[in-house]
């Protein structure tokens, strides 16, 4: 059973979806302080539990693994309230995942253009595994073939050229603005 439409609209998770590197776990931190609210990211979660780096989960127990480790974690995390979750790029490809955050969680799908993400590889590539061993064109082709599996959200925030800092004040300012109008 999903929990969701029995909880005020206020005291939703609010939930960060989204490509690798797109800023999800920077920006669920940002505005969990704003809002004062417990910041769970799904895959510091996974590490603290499984005590290892997602690097080495990938490397020794593989992707099918980590998938399914994931989504026990949302599953459990998702039956909260009141919380900022931050989930990896990959949780969306499971459907049950879909649907368990839609219905639990306000998600927001924080969006980039490829030219955008590009400028940032050197940033993530180390600490990404599914990114490992890519060439430019693999990865440009696996950002846009991704893109449908975000396709299903409550909101999408464009992030190009923007400051987490400012996307984070602009997501709870939009946020404030909900609360009010659903009351
Ligand atoms: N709006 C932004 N502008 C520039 N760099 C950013 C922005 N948001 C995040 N970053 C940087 O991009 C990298 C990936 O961010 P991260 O929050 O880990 O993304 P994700 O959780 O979506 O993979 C980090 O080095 C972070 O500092
Ligand atoms: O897109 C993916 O398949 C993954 C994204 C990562 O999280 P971020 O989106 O926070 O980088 C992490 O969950 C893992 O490396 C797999
Ligand atoms: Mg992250």
């Amino acid at each position: 059973m999903v929990k969701g439409h029995d909880v005020p609209i206020k005291e939703k998770n609010i939930m960060f979806i989204g490509f690798m590197g797109v800023g999800k776990t920077t920006i669920g931190n940002l505005v969990a302080k704003k809002l004062y609210r417990d910041f769970i990211d799904i895959d510091q979660e996974i590490e603290r539990k499984h005590k290892m780096p997602v690097t080495e989960i990938f490397k020794q127990i593989g992707e099918k693994a980590f998938r399914q480790m994931e989504k026990e974690v949302i599953t459990e995390l998702c039956q909260k309230k009141l919380k900022v979750i931050s989930v990896g790029g990959g949780a969306f490809l499971q459907e049950e995942v879909r649907e368990i955050c839609l219905s639990s969680c306000i998600v927001f799908y924080l969006d980039l253009s490829w030219g955008s993400w590009k400028d940032r590889i050197s940033l993530i590539v180390d600490s990404r595994p599914v990114l490992q061993g890519k060439s430019l064109e693999d990865m440009e082709k696996l950002f846009h073939e991704r893109k449908a599996i975000y396709s299903t959200h409550h909101s999408k925030i464009n992030t190009d050229k923007q400051e987490a800092e400012e996307i984070a004040d602009y997501i709870v300012d939009s946020l404030k603005l909900a609360w009010e109008l659903y009351e």
